[in-house]
C-alpha cells in the first residue's frame, strides 16, 4: 500500500536550512494499521504530506496506493483518505450537507451522495447529528466528521494525523474504537502518527519511530519493547537503607541500572517476577525491611529511551517551535 524510498525534505526559512524529514524508507501492506511515533517537531506531519501529496519531496521516491507520488499524484488522491490535524469542516454547515457537499466534489451525483452522507453518519455514529452546525459539534464528534469527509470516495487507504490530539480520555476510547472498526470491517489501510504511547501501543501493528528526521526503530509494540533489557523494579526501603539496599540489588542476576532515588531503589532485570523473591530473601538477610515494591514492564517511553538516550517526554519538552511561514 505504502513503498516509500530515501524520503527526504528540507525546509529553508530566512536564510536557515531544516533538514526535516532525512531520507526515510517505508512500508506498508495491506490492512496494516501502522503507527508512525515521535516526539513534537521530529517530522511526522512532514513525512504524511509529502505521502499524501501535499508537499513535493526534495529527495526519494514513493508509491502510494499502486500510484508513483511524483509521476501520478492524482492517482494517489484518488485513491487515498487523508484526516489532517486541523480538520476541514466548515462551521456554518450542517454535519449531512458537509458530507453531501464532499460527495458531490468526489464526482458523485446527487441521490449517490446523499446515500453515501446516510451511510457514513450510520458508521460513525453521526447520525442524530445529521442536521448540526459542525461548529456546536464536540471535539470527539468533529473528528469523526473529519473521518467520514475522508471517506466519501471509498479510499483503502486512510491516513491520519495526531488522531485523537485535544480529546478527553472517552472520546480517545471512542475515537480508537472507531478507527479498529475501519479495519476490520470496512478493509481499511492505516498509518497514524501519533506522540501518545498508549495510543500506538494499543492501536497498531506495527510502529515506526521516528526522531529527528530519521527512523530510528520499526516493529510491533511487542517486538519494541522487547528490546528494552528487563523489566524496571523500584523497592521503598527506610531513608538509612538505600545504600545497603541498592548493592543488594546489584547482586542479583542480570542487575543494572542501578539508581537510588530518597526512599527507594530502581534497577532492571530480565524477569521483575522471578527476581522478587530472591531479592527478598536477599534483603532480609541484609536486615533491610522493604516498605513497597513494583516492578514494570518495559513501555514504548523506555524503548524511545534506549534508542535516542531521552525519553519521548522531555523530546516533547525540547522540541524546536515551528516556522510560522511554509516554505513548498
Ligand atoms: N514549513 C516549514 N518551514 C520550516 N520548517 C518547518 C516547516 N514545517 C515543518 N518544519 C520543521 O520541520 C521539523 C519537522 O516538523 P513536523 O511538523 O514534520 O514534525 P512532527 O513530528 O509532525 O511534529 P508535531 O507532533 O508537532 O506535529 C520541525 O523542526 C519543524 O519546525
Amino acid at each position: 500500500m505504502i513503498r516509500a524510498r530515501g524520503l527526504a525534505r528540507k525546509f529553508t526559512a530566512r536564510g536557515r536550512t531544516v533538514e526535516a524529514v532525512k531520507g526515510v524508507d517505508i512500508e506498508v501492506s495491506e490492512g496494516e494499521l501502522v503507527g508512525f511515533l515521535g516526539p513534537n517537531g521530529a517530522g511526522k506531519t512532514t513525512t504524511l504530506r509529502m505521502l499524501t501529496t501535499l508537499l513535493r519531496p526534495t529527495a526519494g521516491e514513493a508509491t502510494v496506493g499502486g500510484c508513483d507520488l511524483l509521476r501520478d499524484p492524482v492517482g494517489v488522491r484518488r485513491r487515498i483518505g487523508y484526516v489532517a490535524q486541523s480538520g476541514g469542516s466548515a462551521p456554518e454547515c450542517k454535519v449531512v450537507e458537509e458530507i453531501e457537499l464532499q460527495g458531490r466534489l468526489y464526482g458523485l451525483s446527487k441521490a449517490a451522495a446523499r446515500r453515501r452522507g446516510a451511510a457514513l453518519t450510520g458508521q460513525l455514529d453521526l447520525s442524530g447529528l445529521d442536521q448540526r452546525l459542525t461548529k456546536t459539534l464536540s471535539g470527539g464528534q468533529r473528528r469523526r466528521l473529519d473521518i467520514a469527509l475522508s471517506l466519501v470516495h471509498e479510499p483503502k487507504l486512510l491516513f491520519f494525523d495526531e488522531p485523537t490530539t485535544g480529546l478527553d480520555p472517552q472520546s480517545r476510547a471512542n475515537l480508537w474504537e472507531h478507527i479498529r472498526r475501519l479495519r476490520s470491517e470496512h478493509g481499511v489501510t492505516l498509518f497514524l502518527t501519533t506522540h501518545y504511547l498508549d495510543e500506538a501501543d494499543s492501536l497498531c501493528d506495527r510502529i515506526l519511530v521516528i526522531d529527528n528526521g530519521e527512523l530510528v526503530a520499526e516493529g510491533t509494540p511487542d517486538a519494541l519493547k522487547a528490546r528494552v533489557s528487563g523489566d524496571g523494579v523500584t523497592v521503598g526501603v527506610p531513608e538509612g537503607a538505600v545504600a545497603v539496599a541498592a548493592e543488594v540489588a546489584g547482586r542479583l542476576p542480570g542487575a543494572h541500572e542501578v539508581t537510588t532515588v530518597d526512599g527507594s531503589v530502581t534497577f532492571r532485570v530480565p524477569r521483575g517476577d522471578t527476581a522478587m523473591p530472591e531479592l527478598l530473601r536477599a534483603l532480609d538477610s541484609a536486615g533491610v525491611a522493604m516498605t513497597s515494591m513494583q516492578v514494570q514492564r518495559p513501555t514504548l517511553d523506555d524503548v524511545f529511551l534506549t534508542l535516542t538516550g531521552r525519553s519521548l517526554r522531555d523530546a516533547e519538552a525540547g522540541a524546536t517551535p515551528k516556522e510560522a511561514a511554509h516554505v513548498a
